[in-house]
Parts: structure tokens; sequence; C-alpha cells
């Protein structure tokens, strides 16, 4: 069977060395370079030896352009700034462009759906199956139930992370608004500190715990008088991130120019 080309941007970050055992591991994808920023120690090494193993043949370079001309998808969790500046020359190179990383602005957004009208971009906040799901879970919910029920959104990460709320609340808030038939915009309540006033009926809220090496879990609760529902995910390994991008990087494949997300891809939009 023939074998996707691969290159993986920022090859050192938690989810860069899960990205690599990932591609690694398939039989339908192989990776051709990876990329660090310029001045990283791994730049110019081997991949193998720089993860202290044997050589691989693959390169790790400093300059995205030279990694994503050998590719056929590139997969990228990095940062915003990055990511923007690699999408434009992956719409260039019309490789298919996985795009995990999160904190995007609105102009950061608008400048990748302008680089989607060249190439396949498959972009999520979150790659996994299970969020995927609980995504179209909260809109339903969402959806049955009326503003009695407040929602709130509370998610956990480790604390190295820089975004919050996380990309997956955000998935999770715009799910909820989407069942209620509101924009997020108009009821997002994020980062309460102080006299606050009270709960505005209809809002979304939005809680963040950073601490220790927690990968990631989102609650989205529902609380009403005398009940609550909470629909939860816990994360417990990065893998089901990364092998939600190589299956995207994969779905991408000859397919038409456009901005796609994580439902596409499982069959779940
Ligand atoms: N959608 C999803 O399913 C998931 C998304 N994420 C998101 O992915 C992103 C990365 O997360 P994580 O791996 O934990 O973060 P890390 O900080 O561990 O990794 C990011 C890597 O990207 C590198 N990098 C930054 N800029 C460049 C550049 N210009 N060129 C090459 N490399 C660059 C960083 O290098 P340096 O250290 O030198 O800055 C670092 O090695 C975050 O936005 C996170 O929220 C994470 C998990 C799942
Ligand atoms: O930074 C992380 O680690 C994660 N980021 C994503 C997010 O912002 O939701 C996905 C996952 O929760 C891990």
């Amino acid at each position: 069977m023939d074998t996707i080309g691969i290159a993986v941007m920022g090859a050192s970050g938690r989810m860069g060395r899960m990205l690599i055992e990932t591609v690694n591991a398939s039989d339908r994808a192989h990776l051709v370079a990876v990329t660090e920023r310029p001045g990283h120690d791994w730049v110019g090494s081997d991949l193998g030896e720089a993860l202290g193993g044997a050589a691989s043949g693959v390169p790790v370079v400093d300059d995205p352009l030279e990694a994503i001309v050998k590719a056929q998808a590139v997969i990228d969790f990095t940062s915003p700034e990055a990511t923007v500046a690699h999408a434009k020359l992956t719409a260039q190179a019309r490789a298919v462009h996985v795009i995990g990383t999160t904190g995007m602005s609105d102009a950061d957004i608008a400048a990748l759906d302008a680089c989607a009208r060249h190439a396949c971009i498959v972009r999520a906040g979150n790659m996994s199956l299970g969020v995927n799901l609980l995504v179209r879970l909260t809109q339903q919910v969402a959806a049955a139930l009326d503003e009695d029920f407040d929602i709130e959104v509370v998610e956990a990460h480790h604390r190295h992370k820089v975004d919050a709320p996380s990309g997956t609340a955000l998935m999770l808030g715009e799910a909820a608004a989407h069942g209620r038939g509101v924009a997020l915009a108009d009821v997002k309540d994020s980062g309460r500190d102080g006299i606050t006033g009270e709960r505005r009926r209809g809002d979304i809220g939005f809680s963040a715990i950073r601490g220790g090496d927690v990968v990631g879990e989102h609650d989205v609760i529902f609380a009403a008088d005398g009940e609550r529902i909470v629909l939860r995910h816990l994360a417990t390994d990065r893998a089901i991130f990364s092998r939600g991008a190589l299956k995207a990087a994969l779905w991408g494949q000859g397919r038409a120019p456009g901005h796609y997300s994580m439902m596409s891809v499982l069959g779940l939009a």
C-alpha cells in the first residue's frame, strides 16, 4: 500500500513527539521532515538521533518551506503565529494542513480561511473522537433544555498550557450556543473575578484550572434548580489527539480546498 509523506511542525513539543510516534507506527504514512524553531538544538540533526535513538533519515529543519514541499500532509500543533505562517506556505504547496493549534484570534482564523481557498485545511481544538462526540451531545442536550438550565464549561489542563479557555472548551461552548440558537459571542462569560453580579440568564460560563500534568479534562454542566446534568470527557493519553490528526491527514488527500473540522473527518457533521 502507498503511504503518504507527513511533515510534523514543532517536533520537540509535547504533541510534536506524540505525532512522530503515531506516524512512525502507522502503515499508511511516513515522516518526510520535521521542523523546529531556528536556533533549537535539534535543527540540523537527524530526528532519530535527536530523540536519542538510531538515525532515521528524517531531517530536522528550521525552514518550514523545506519540510512542506516534501509532504502530502503537514501536521501542525505549534503556536497561532507559526501556524498562520505555515498555512500560507502549505496553501502554495497544495498540501493538506492539519491544525491542532489553539488560541487563534479572529484575524488568525480569517487568514486560515483565505489559505483554505487553495488547499484543504482540517482544524479542530480537539482531534479526539470522544471530544467530537461530546460536542455533538452538548448541542443536542442544549437544544432539548431551556434557559432554566445554566450552562457552564469547566476545563483542566497541565501547568504549561498558555491559552484559556481551551480550544475544546470553546468548541463545547459553541455547540451549546448553537443548540440554543444563539451566538456564543453574545452569551460568553469567562474570567469571573471580584463582584461579578448575579449570573445572567442564558449565559454560557467558562472556568479554567491549570496544574501539574493534566492532559485535558472537560465538563459541560447544565445546572437547574434541583438537578444537574454533567457531560464529561477525560483525556489520559495525548495519542488520542495524534491519532485523530493522522486520520485527518489521510482523509484530506484528494479533498477539495476548504476549511474543514474533525466533525467532517469523523462523519459527525
Ligand atoms: N487540537 C488538539 O487535539 C490539541 C491541541 N493542542 C494544542 O497544540 C498546541 C501545542 O501544544 P503542546 O504540544 O502541548 O505545546 P508545546 O509548547 O509542547 O509544543 C509546541 C512546539 O511548537 C514549537 N514551535 C513554536 N513555534 C514554532 C515555529 N515557528 N517553528 C517550529 N516550531 C515551533 C515549539 O517550540 P518552542 O518550545 O521553541 O517554542 C514547541 O516545540 C497548543 O496550541 C495546544 O493547545 C494540544 C493537544 C491536542
Ligand atoms: O494544550 C493542550 O494540552 C490541549 N489543548 C487542546 C485544547 O486547547 O483544548 C486540546 C486538549 O485539551 C489538550
